[in-house]
């Protein structure tokens, strides 16, 4: 599958090492994961440089629409990923969302939402790994 995996820059990058887990492991299931800069550890949080925000968020939005799913993680608040959340339940993708136990509280503009039927709590990467394992099956 074709995986539109979305996660915070802007909103802070400490968890970058665990994206990068994340997306190697979905790359290690046989699937294609569009976003993998994400994972990048050179991006700070000051996001690609070699782009302008038009040309990102234009780029970004053609890769979700060619998706057959968004994978986001979304325990470190991002405006960037509730903008895709948002636009992912316009377009009717299905969404996979992964949020760390306890850690923050899910917003209720994410939990709320009918189209986000499948958020998926979880405490370490072992446990997220078993997740996609299970849910990325088809
Ligand atoms: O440089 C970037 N590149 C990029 O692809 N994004 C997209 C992908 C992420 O899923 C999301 C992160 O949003 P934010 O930067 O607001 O945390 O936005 C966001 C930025 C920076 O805002």
């Amino acid at each position: 599958m074709k995986i539109y995996f979305a996660a915070s820059i802007s909103g802070g990058r400490a968890d970058q090492g665990l994206y990068r887990q994340l997306i190697d492991f979905m790359k290690s299931l046989g699937h294609q994961v569009l976003t993998e800069h994400i994972g990048n550890p050179n991006l700070s949080k000051d996001g690609e440089h070699e782009l302008s925000a038009t040309e990102i968020r234009d780029r970004d939005i053609n890769w979700l629409e060619e998706s057959d799913i968004v994978v986001a993680e979304t325990t470190q608040p991002s405006l960037g990923v509730g903008y895709e959340l948002a636009y992912a339940e316009k377009i009717n993708k299905p969404v996979l969302i992964l949020h760390r136990n306890h850690e923050r509280h899910l917003s209720a503009m994410i939990s709320g939402t009918h189209h986000f039927d499948n958020i998926n709590y979880y405490a370490d990467f072992q446990e997220a790994r078993k997740i996609l394992q299970t849910e990325l099956k088809s």
